[in-house]
């Protein structure tokens, strides 16, 4: 090799001269500008340095054997069918070969003097070491000092190498040369021309010009840290096949040998999967030859599903066993029907019925048809309808509401609860007639107690706030009067602990009060009345309590069961008694909620802000919520984004009893709607979409609910047993003569409840206490406001105006009436005696008859009597006149009567032929 200059060597080497000129300087070299000329002398002593400085031995002529591992893995897999019927069996053969190549110092190869060797390393492979080690790892270079550089290359090759999926192939290479110049060429495999003919033996195990990706390298001689460089896996076998050059520089000997190997373990395998096919087959002739025997008793099915009736033809065939041999998938008709258990939701689509069934659509219409039902295969037909489909078509149908369905659903995100549990604040609601002072009192407790507990809050009004006394905390629901209350009743959602009747000291006990009464008294809250105004002088809280008495509310010192306190929300006055009223009337009712765990609770309100989406105030009643959790809210579902208290203060978490803002979901929830933490994402959409079609539904079916006239169906299907009323009138004198005379209905049967009474105009209020005990509203005198018309409408409550007392109460009657059971009364219509009997092979026992008495109807039912005990009843099967059918025969005549499923008559029975009518009841 010819000596070269400084700048010539840095263009070899692709690196920068100035780098090439340190590191000659490093070295200790003269050359110190790039047109100096270096030795190849100067070349080994800059290698030597370089290599000291990445750690290594500077002599590196180590004569180890050159050792080559083969490592194949074959996975085969044979398909083997087992008896008919079952699904075919798949076997996995795994064959592992290990080859080892040695390739001994002696080899030309080996032999080359280490003075010649190194300096044409260092300018073919060697150079390309140092910028890409260097280029990659410009730290551990730079420090060179302080860490292994082996190290780091081994990492660069080790990420470059991820992808490859599993080592098939293992090639160990321990060069008698330079280790590094091996690995760097696997990083630089498009280097490679560059490489030196007489190293291209060494080079083709490594680089073999093939993607990076494919080759892993690895450490694998754990002894000998230099090894790191020189270990490297080749992932394919196929390409370790083209890499024939290596094989051929072997001895012919040790190639033979190898390939004589090679044959023998190929053959081996191939006995092997032989052998095991073989072995499955006997297996599988066994199972079948037991499953002969077992079913010798009962007949044997063929292939075609029909009996073994051609059993001597059958005699002639090969016997199945023969087939599962040919591996083929057996497909048996099933000899019975096969009757399925079909789920059948509140409502169901045609084409999800048929699939349910195992059948095609087209005859699912087929059979609605015959139901005398149109349908398309989209539409969507009601549980009783396909349930009779369903029976009819030979299945067994079970029957889902739509809240199995969901419960089902929520079962998957809902754990059982068996949290502990711990005292929580109260939830109270102010109701209370106009201008009594609802408000007032409610600014006040926020006032005096959230604002000076949270100074530089803004006040929020997010539908209920909590306030901090000394015995504990106390949350209000900031909705007053009974509308908000009543419209959560409306969705089963009774949030309140406690109702706060207010009545106006100076104004007494009005239409409002007694309505907030009779909604507390539903709702089954207890009471408290804060008899407010206080501070007046025309106020008489005698004159208050001696009214609520006789609407049943009696004060404690009155021997009732009610706490009465005066208050002033002007004032003040009494406010902090009436809280200590509260928290007494908590600790009897000792409510309790647990802490821990995922929140659950109940949309307060919620509203579509316009930079922060959809709003809702939830009030935590089980758990903690916290920011981040997925929620479920009604039909509405999301992440919570961001959490705000009562004073627009951002918060992390809130437990029960807590009354909190949230962001992030997916639209706006309505009060009342039931929220839940769910973990899984997928569960709550679907369940919000199920609520949301649920939705649909039940509004037509709220439609229904609460109509007078669907009053006696729902009775008949045993859902009702009383009829729910709420009466507003013009008059006080008109609503007591309604009331009584519209209860007095009641019969032991049916029972007719004034859920509420009500002088004045039908408002949201009384649509909403309607809906909420699907009551029917009637308005006597009195119509509905705007509001409550529409909210009439949409729900579909079943309202009637009056005018006249009498019309009101006759149409209520009308309604019970029908639903009373009505009265089913029989009639003989005819008598025959049987003189004879004939029996036919195709129509069995046919009974000769005269017809003694009125006349025999060939679809009534009819009795037989022997004796004048009756002995069976039923239907007829055939009634003819000589040889005709008749449908009806008269007195004196004779004829032929088949009875259905009764072949036992005899000469002397009569069958008696009787008529069943319903006759309705009246009141
Ligand atoms: N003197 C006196 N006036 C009061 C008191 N409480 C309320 N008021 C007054 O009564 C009026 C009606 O009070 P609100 O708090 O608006 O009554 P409300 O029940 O909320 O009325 P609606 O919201 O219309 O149902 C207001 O003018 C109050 O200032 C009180 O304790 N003393």
């Amino acid at each position: 090799m010819s000596d070269k200059t400084v700048r010539q060597l840095a263009e070899v080497v692709k690196i920068p001269l100035e780098r090439l000129l340190e590191q000659l300087k490093e070295a200790g070299l003269s050359a110190s500008s790039p047109d100096d000329v270096i030795s190849e002398d100067e070349k080994m002593q800059l290698l030597g340095h370089l290599r000291k400085r990445h750690g290594k031995p500077e002599d590196n002529t180590a004569g180890s054997p050159r050792r080559v591992t083969l490592e194949r893995r074959k996975v085969t897999e044979i398909k083997q069918a087992t008896a008919p019927g079952n699904s075919a069996k798949t076997i996995s053969v795994e064959v592992r070969k290990k080859k080892t190549f040695i390739k001994r110092p002696e080899h030309k190869e080996a032999e080359v003097p280490k003075v010649v060797q190194q300096p044409a390393l260092i300018e073919t492979v060697a150079a390309p070491l140092l910028p890409v080690v260097e280029a990659v790892l410009p730290e551990q270079v730079g420090a060179a000092g302080s860490e292994p550089a082996q190290e780091a290359v081994v990492a660069v090759v080790e990420t470059l190498t991820e992808p490859v999926p599993e080592p098939v192939v293992e090639l160990v290479n321990e060069p008698v040369s330079i280790p590094e110049v091996e690995t760097v060429t696997t990083k630089t495999a498009q280097d490679k021309p560059k490489a030196k003919p007489d190293h291209a033996p060494k080079a083709k195990g490594v680089d073999a010009a093939r993607p990076v990706a494919a080759v892993d390298a690895d450490l694998i001689d754990d002894n000998d840290p230099e090894d790191k460089f020189a270990t490297i896996k080749i992932k394919d076998d196929k390409k370790v096949k083209q890499d024939k050059p290596i094989k051929a520089k072997e001895s012919d000997e040790v190639r033979k040998k190898q390939q004589e190997k090679e044959r023998r373990l190929e053959e081996s395998i191939k006995k092997n999967a032989e052998k095991v096919r073989q072995q499955a087959a006997a297996k599988q002739q066994e199972l079948y030859k037991k499953k002969q025997e077992e079913g010798a008793a009962a007949p044997a099915r063929t292939s075609s599903g029909k009996d073994n009736k051609k059993g001597k033809k059958k005699g002639k065939q090969s016997p199945r066993v023969a087939m599962p041999s040919e591996n083929r998938h057996q497909f048996e008709m099933p000899v019975a029907p096969i009757v399925k258990e079909v789920t059948i939701p509140e409502m169901i689509i045609v084409s999800d019925l048929a699939q349910k069934m195992s059948v095609k659509a087209a005859l699912v219409i087929k059979h609605l048809m015959k139901l005398g039902i149109m349908a398309t295969i989209n539409q969507s037909i009601d549980q009783e309808t396909a349930v009779i489909l369903v029976e009819d078509m030979g299945h067994k149908p079970i029957m889902q509401s739509d809240d199995d369905l969901e419960q089902e659903m929520l079962a998957e995100v809902l754990m059982e609860d068996n949290r502990v549990e711990l005292p929580r604040a109260p939830i109270v609601t102010i109701m209370g007639h106009v201008d009594h002072g609802k408000t007032s009192l409610l600014d006040y407790i926020r006032k005096t107690r959230v604002a000076a507990g949270e100074a530089g809050g803004i006040t929020q009004h997010i539908g209920a706030y909590q306030v901090k006394t000394d015995h504990g905390a106390v949350t209000f629901l900031d909705t007053p009067g009974h509308a908000a209350f009543t419209a959560m009743r409306a969705r089963g959602a009774d949030v309140t602990d406690v109702v706060i009747v207010v009545v106006a000291a100076d104004d007494g006990v009005m239409p409002q009060t007694k309505e907030a009464v009779e909604h507390a008294r539903a709702a089954n809250v207890p009471i408290i009345v804060a008899m407010n105004k206080i501070d007046k002088p025309e106020a008489n809280p005698d004159k208050v309590m001696q009214e609520l008495s006789t609407i049943n509310v009696l004060a404690e010192e009155w021997g009732g069961d009610v706490q009465f306190l005066k208050i002033s929300a002007k004032t003040g006055a009494g406010i902090d008694d009436l809280i200590e009223a509260l928290i007494v009337q908590t600790e009897i009712l000792e409510l309790k909620a647990p802490v821990e765990g995922a929140a659950s609770g109940i949309v307060i309100e919620s509203r579509l802000d316009k930079g922060r989406g959809a709003v809702a105030t939830v009030l935590i009643q089980k758990g903690t919520l916290e920011n981040g959790q997925m929620v479920l809210c009604g039909h509405e579902y999301g992440r919570v984004r961001a959490m705000f208290n009562e004073n627009g203060k951002a918060i992390k978490e809130a437990g029960p009893s807590v009354p909190v803002e949230i962001l992030g979901l997916s639209g706006t929830p309505f009060a009342g709607d039931e929220f839940l933490v769910v973990q899984n994402e997928r569960v709550a959409k679907d369940l919000a979409k199920h609520r949301e079609d649920r939705k649909k539904f039940s509004r037509q079916a709220a439609q229904q609910a609460s109509k007078l006239d669907e009053v006696f169906s729902r009775m008949t299907a045993g859902e009702l047993a009383s009829v729910n009323l709420v009466i507003k009138t013009d008059v006080q004198g008109s609503l007591e003569a309604l009331r009584g005379s519209l209860v007095a209905l009641s019969n032991d049967e049916v029972e007719v409840k004034v859920i509420f009474g009500g002088v004045g105009g039908i408002n949201e209020g009384d649509v909403n206490l309607a809906l909420a005990s699907g009551a029917i509203l009637i308005g006597f005198n009195v119509r509905a406001d705007a509001t409550s018309r529409r909210l009439i409408e949409e729900k579909g409550v079943d309202l009637h105006y009056y005018s006249v007392i009498y019309d009101a109460i006759d149409e209520v009657k009308k309604s019970i009436s029908g639903m009373l059971a009505p009265e089913i009364r029989e009639h003989i219509v005819g008598l025959a005696e049987v003189r004879d009997v004939f029996r036919s092979p195709k129509f069995g026992a046919i009974a000769g008859c005269m017809v003694i008495d009125g006349f025999v109807k060939r679809n009534l039912p009819i009795r037989v009597l022997r004796e004048n005990v009756v002995i069976f009843e039923g239907q007829l099967e055939s009634l003819r006149r000589f040889k005709d059918d008749a449908s009806e025969v008269k007195m004196g005549m004779e004829c032929g009567i088949g009875v259905k499923n009764y072949n036992d008559v005899q000469a002397g029975d009569q069958i008696e032929v009787f008529e069943r009518t319903e006759v309705k009841r009246v009141l």
